[in-house]
């Protein structure tokens, strides 16, 4: 069985408080792109993780897919063996939540595969286990997200009359880096009300609380995201804790002259 796990961008991201649990209550709105990685998995005598594409850092073992199987295996202790190979095109580090796509699609799969009989709801459950941002991806559909981001509420959020490009600059910033420079402050007007005005407001309204000190310290991000506006975007935004940046435009633009120093993907 074979399954295409999407990437997500964040339009918005405010993180409002720091919790006792160490995490972070934050508002957002996840919106689903197309750039997709390649999940497959066949039953077989024990447990294999394989990848392709874009290398995956760390072991195999610490995969999210991996884990997830782990944490499924505990509840369905008949659960057989499989072999999972994972073609990797989301970049990583790149607030995309890839790894965390990758999980929750193969949550999904393994729940169709062996007739598990999770209802969506169950799925987000185990999702949540995995990672803040996975449990989005278990119906991957455009949602204000709150609480430690794990919560949804959804919003009706239609991008598709627009062009989205996505460019990737050379560099990689982790979630936890991210979260350690920041400094949570409350909110004077929630994003839920800010992303269903026109979006020629959100430039002036909606921001990514992480860009700050990012910016600050990886000053190739802030020259994409200017650049973005100055080729007409109607609204650009560094995605999640970067380091990618995404810009919304009503035309294509013509990119190529970035394209030497960074990846870009047109029409996500
Ligand atoms: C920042 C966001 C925004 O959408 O995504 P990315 O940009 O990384 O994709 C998410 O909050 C990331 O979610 P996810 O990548 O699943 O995070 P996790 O693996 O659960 O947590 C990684 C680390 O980030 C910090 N963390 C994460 C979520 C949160 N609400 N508060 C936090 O402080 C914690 O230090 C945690 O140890
Ligand atoms: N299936 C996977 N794909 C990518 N990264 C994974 C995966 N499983 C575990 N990881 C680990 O998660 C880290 C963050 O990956 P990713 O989700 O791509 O980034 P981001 O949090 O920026 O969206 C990687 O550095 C990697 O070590």
């Amino acid at each position: 069985m074979i399954v295409f796990p999407n990437a997500k961008i964040n339009i918005g991201l405010n993180i409002t408080e720091r919790r006792p649990d160490g995490y972070h209550n934050l508002e957002t709105v996840f919106y689903p792109i197309k750039i997709n990685d390649v999940l497959e998995v066949i039953e077989a005598d024990e447990l294999g993780f394989e990848s392709s594409g874009i290398e995956i850092p760390g072991d195999d073992a610490d995969n999210l897919c991996i884990k997830g199987y782990h944490l499924l295996k505990k509840d369905f202790p008949k659960l057989p063996p499989v072999k999972i190979h994972l073609h990797k095109n989301i970049p990583i580090g790149a607030g995309l939540g890839g790894g965390s796509s990758d999980a929750a699609f193969f949550i999904k799969l393994m729940n169709e595969k062996f007739g598990l009989g999770l209802s969506a709801d169950a799925m987000m459950d185990y999702a949540r286990v995995l990672g803040a941002d996975c449990a989005f991806f278990i119906e991957a559909k455009p949602v204000f997200a709150f609480d430690k981001g794990d919560e949804f509420e959804s919003v009706k959020l239609d991008l598709s009359a627009y062009r989205i490009v996505l460019v990737m600059p050379d560099a990689h910033v982790s979630t936890a880096e991210a979260y350690r420079g920041v400094k949570p402050a409350p909110v004077k007007e929630s994003l839920y009300e800010l992303i269903q005005a026109p979006i020629e407001t959100w430039k002036r309204n909606i921001k990514n609380d992480f860009e700050v000190h990012i910016f600050r310290d990886h000053p190739a991000i802030r020259g994409v995201k200017a650049e973005l506006y100055e080729r007409g975007a109607l609204y650009a935004a560094m995605s999640g804790s970067g380091a990618s940046v995404f810009g919304i435009f009503d035309t294509l633009p013509d990119l190529s002259a970035m394209e030497a120093e960074n990846q870009v993907f047109y029409d996500v």
